[in-house]
């Protein structure tokens, strides 16, 4: 079998966060299909070298800086290829079609309904998820304000999605609690994810629910609609497999570092790339992650952080 094809792609917005597609010749593979401009890397040259030629001799744009956004491998009939997708962050020039391709502006929200390559699926999940995710730290049932209180508080630092997770709260107050969370987060713009609980999560219209591990392990098929959000806990290459397998929407995965109530030995940022290399989804790393490791964990091919203490205070 050929190695698979390593193509890099760039995710250009202009001023009203519109992103730019192109679309694909006719006569081309997946023809007719609207993509992110890019191309193949030369044998020995640099992802972010191929980025930048390919946007310059696409579309006559010159990148000034981009970081990886996500990276997809995917089996198509006629080869297989990793989609590697940056965001360009800063680019000069004006995008012109210089091989005759059409061009598009087009919404972060209307993204899901364009025609693209299956490939290019876990990008729109990529490009819509935000590159923290808290979760919420184990509080006693009384303490529900508290918890609340400090959902505001995250929400109004600009956190745009939460786990609500107090596994071992009766499920009464646990409604509770994501009623009031719900409010919160709504008023913020920001999605609320249920852990643990699919039933509870769609009775109460949350945008979503975050598996444990060992529940996921429970499903054969993804245990609710595509218009919510499906997160599963993952810690190695089996996990994240299966959680492709029931079409979740993206992982998290860890331990990168130490945590106080965790002793499983820890991945660091090597094997944590290694493993995200092969997830067709966004990946957020977990386990003793600050504010400033982004950076770190978007080198590694990470979606962003996720943390509980990390993300709270
Ligand atoms: N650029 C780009 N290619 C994609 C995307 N999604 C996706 O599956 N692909 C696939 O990745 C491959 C990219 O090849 P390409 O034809 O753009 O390569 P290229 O620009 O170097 O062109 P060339 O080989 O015709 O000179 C194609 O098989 C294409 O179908 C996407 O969003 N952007
Ligand atoms: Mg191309």
């Amino acid at each position: 079998m050929p190695a698979s094809v390593h193509v890099v792609a760039g995710v250009l917005r202009d001023a009203g966060g519109r992103v730019l597609l192109a679309r694909r010749p006719p006569g081309k593979h997946l023809a007719g299909l609207w993509e992110f401009p890019g191309g193949k890397c030369d044998v020995g040259e640099a992802p972010v070298d191929a980025l930048a030629r390919e946007l310059r001799e696409e579309l006559g744009v010159v990148v000034e800086s981009a970081r990886p956004l996500i990276a997809v491998p995917h089996r198509y009939p006629e080869q297989d290829i990793l989609l590697d997708v940056w965001q360009v962050s800063a680019w000069t020039g004006v995008p012109h079609p210089h091989e005759g391709q059409a061009l598009a502006w087009v919404e972060q929200v209307a993204l899901a309904q364009v025609a693209m390559p299956a490939a290019d699926r876990p990008v729109i999940a990529a490009l819509d998820l935000p590159d923290r995710y808290l979760i919420t730290p184990a509080m006693a049932p009384e303490a529900l304000e508290e918890l609340l209180a400090g959902i505001e508080r995250a929400c109004r630092r600009g956190m745009r999605l939460v786990q609500l997770r107090q596994p071992h709260w009766p499920r009464a107050r646990l409604a509770e609690a994501a009623r009031g969370a719900r409010g919160i987060c709504r008023a913020h713009g920001a999605r609320l994810l249920l852990n643990g609980d699919v039933q509870l999560a769609m009775v109460l219209g949350l945008d979503g629910a975050h598996l444990p591990a060992r529940v996921a392990a429970e499903l054969i098929q993804r245990p609710l609609p595509a218009d919510r959000w499906l997160g599963v806990s993952c810690h190695d290459a089996a996990e994240l497999l299966h959680a492709v397998r029931i079409g979740a929407d993206f992982a998290t995965l860890s331990p990168i570092f130490p945590t106080p109530d965790h002793e499983a030995p820890t991945l660091g940022w090597e094997r944590f790339a290694d493993l995200v290399a092969h997830a067709p989804m966004p990946v957020y790393a977990l386990g003793g992650m600050e504010g400033e490791d982004i950076d770190a964990a978007w080198m590694a091919g990470a979606q962003g952080i996720a943390a509980i203490r990390g993300l709270w205070t």
